[in-house]
């Protein structure tokens, strides 16, 4: 009976014992204009579970968590330090791997979401890496301790202060994201997707090849900003589909396609516009993303 007034509620039902196997029923549903496949869930009701096989499950998620997020955390340093040797050994120029370093970054990180437990506390274990990551930045970037290869991989100008700007709004977003949207939520993926790889790409190719300005800032360009709209459209649309195929978001993609679209032109605008001194890129996109992501996919996770 619970589990059955607990269906409507994915709140509660994430807090009633993971139920019994499911029996997935596939209902194709057809409309006018496309036909999307929703999977409907008929899940039995069952008794919940004995306390004891709770704790027990609660235990195993948790330990879980704390692996994947262990992981993810080594994956940070390990990005970090590659692509400070590759800057180093001038494989790579500096400016060119602190923007690739802020594109995996994102990309990379959403990339291990779906690699946590299916615990309601699973956000919180993921959280933990962006939030040390804050602490990291905060703590170099105050020059309580010093680490060249981060100051190298992610600063323009090898100033520790740096870290305090961009990189930390960037990580700070992250963490924004990661606890109040998560993986069940286009908003924080598309959002992302943006900051990562669509501001990201506005600066490599536009930084190469924007010789044409922008008429009302001339710190930009024509092709950055046409690099900035492809590039997020193109990673928003995969990130949707990554976790798609994991099942957490069910999209009619004609429509979505559309949506984010209209995303990514309002990313770009604001990207292109003279204010990067008053509000950094690393705050103006993602807060411009999910605005706009907000009205045309709405709260409701899952099925839009
Ligand atoms: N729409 C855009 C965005 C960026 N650029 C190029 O990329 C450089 C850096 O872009 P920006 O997004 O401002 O990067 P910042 O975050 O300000 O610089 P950094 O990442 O180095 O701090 C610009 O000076 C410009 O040459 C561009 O031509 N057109
Ligand atoms: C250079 C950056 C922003 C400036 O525009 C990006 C800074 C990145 C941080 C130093 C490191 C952030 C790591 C992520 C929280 C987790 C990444 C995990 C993944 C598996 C590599």
């Amino acid at each position: 009976m619970w589990r059955g007034v607990a269906a409507h509620s994915p709140l509660l039902l994430r807090a009633l014992p993971p139920p019994p196997p499911p029996t997935l029923l596939l209902v194709p549903t057809t409309n006018t204009t496309t036909t999307t496949t929703s999977l409907a869930p008929l899940l039995r009701a069952s008794s919940p579970a004995p306390p004891r096989l709770r704790r027990v499950a609660a235990a195993a998620a948790a330990m879980h968590d704390g692996a994947a997020a262990a992981l993810v955390m080594g994956g940070a340093y390990s990005l970090v330090l590659a692509f400070d040797k590759l800057s180093e050994r001038h494989i790579v120029e500096q400016s060119l791997s602190r923007k690739i370093v802020h594109v995996l970054s994102g990309i990379l990180f959403m990339s291990s979401w779906p690699f946590f437990s299916s615990s309601a506390a699973a956000r919180y274990f993921a959280a933990i890496v962006p939030l040390l990551n804050c602490i990291r930045l905060l703590t170099h970037g105050l020059r309580l301790f010093t680490n060249e290869a981060l100051i190298k991989s992610v600063t323009r100008e090898g100033k520790p202060e740096e870290l305090l700007r961009g990189p930390l709004y960037y990580v700070i977003v992250l963490l924004f994201c990661v606890l109040v949207f998560w993986r069940d939520s286009p908003v924080g993926v598309v959002s992302l997707s943006m900051m990562s790889g669509g501001d990201g790409f506005a600066d490599i190719v536009g930084r190469r090849y924007g010789a044409i300005k922008l008429p009302y800032n001339r710190k930009k360009s024509w092709v950055g900003s046409i690099s900035m709209f492809l590039s997020g459209f193109v990673f928003s649309i995969g990130m949707l589909f990554y976790f798609s195929c994991f099942g957490y978001i069910c999209l009619d993609w004609e429509r979505a396609i559309w949506k984010v679209a209209l995303v990514s032109f309002a990313a770009t605008l604001v990207e292109s516009l003279p204010i990067s001194d008053v509000l950094d890129d690393n705050i103006s996109v993602p807060l411009a993303s999910m605005l706009t992501a907000f009205l045309v996919f709405g709260s409701s996770p899952h099925v839009v």
